[in-house]
């Protein structure tokens, strides 16, 4: 397992530059050695904020965005269309400015779809937080896109981490708990180790029912990236990168086959222990550079 690499950035704004520009490298060097590339993107401010960089990057379109397949690393089991869900914020920050393949963006089941608990599929109207109606209905879901998964990986057949696609690049964000996607500490979706997808009830951050991956499913990724910017990470970032307990810090246990990439900006790099070896990115990085440039 390799070790993380910790790339520390002047300010939030650099970061989602300087990884917007990272971004567009890792996906045009998979296009260029496998004709195709997959995302997965995460919700949250910093997650939109780099998608909202990559937008404006002038660079992005070294991306063939025609072949590049779009998944999601969790989901807010709201109503097709409602503002909160991060399908409806990526496609505003930058999905409807490119041109992916409808086909190959894969959005996680919406609460009014055919999977959903009805019109509020929220926790807390319809059949309410937890109910049967909302419980089976995000079971379904979750069990739709690990299906989708499977196929779009050609294991239809298969469970467990082999049943997702190896991900070029895997985006998450880190909550002040030190959550990723949708997996908070002791909660039962941390602590799946079969399934790719599960519901998640009862999460501390609005709104309480969601979809996420796993971890096993995190972990199949070849690269993952964590963003984590402002000083209210600094406690999470400093946790996740000396702990080793998943289920109490689930941003531990968040690592590609190949590479894992801390993305930070100062403030939340601020109580990084001693021993742990952090690089300060260039502002360069931000400027946008060829892909095969690493
Ligand atoms: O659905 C979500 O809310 C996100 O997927 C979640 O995992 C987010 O990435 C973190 O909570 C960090 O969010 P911020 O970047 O806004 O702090």
């Amino acid at each position: 397992m390799t070790a993380p690499r910790i790339l520390v950035h002047r300010d939030t704004e650099l970061m989602a530059r300087a990884t917007a520009a990272r971004l567009v490298r890792a996906l045009a060097d998979a296009q260029t050695a496998r004709g195709t590339a997959s995302v997965v993107l995460t919700g949250g401010r910093n997650g939109n904020a780099l998608l909202a960089a990559l937008a404006a990057s002038p660079d992005r379109d070294a991306v063939d965005w025609a072949r590049l397949d779009v998944w999601w690393g969790d989901e807010r089991f709201l109503p097709g269309g409602d503002p909160d869900r991060n399908e409806v914020q990526a496609r505003e920050a930058l999905l409807d400015a490119v041109g992916v393949d409808p086909a190959r963006v894969h959005p996680m089941p919406a609460a009014d779809g055919p999977h959903g608990a009805g019109e509020s599929g929220g926790a807390d109207g319809g059949a309410g937080d937890g109910g049967d109606g909302t419980e089976a209905a995000v079971a379904g879901a979750a069990e739709a896109y690990a299906r989708e998964l499977a196929e779009a990986a050609g294991a239809a057949d298969e469970h467990g981490p082999a049943a997702v696609p190896a991900f070029d690049v895997l985006l998450l964000g880190v909550g002040p708990d030190t959550h990723v996607a949708s997996l908070f500490p002791e909660l039962s979706a941390v602590r799946e180790t079969e399934r790719t997808v599960v519901g998640v009830h009862g999460a501390p951050k609005p709104p309480p029912v969601r979809i996420s991956l796993t971890l096993p499913a995190i972990r199949a990724a070849r690269e993952v990236w964590l963003l984590a910017a402002g000083e209210d990470k600094a406690g999470a970032v400093a946790r996740a990168l000396t702990a080793t307990g998943e289920i109490q810090v689930p941003a531990a246990g968040a690592r590609g086959t190949e590479r894992t990439l801390w993305l930070l900006d100062r403030a939340a790099a601020a109580r990084l222990p001693e021993g742990v070896t952090a690089e300060e990115a260039a502002p360069e990085d931000a400027a946008a550079s060829p892909p095969g440039s690493g």
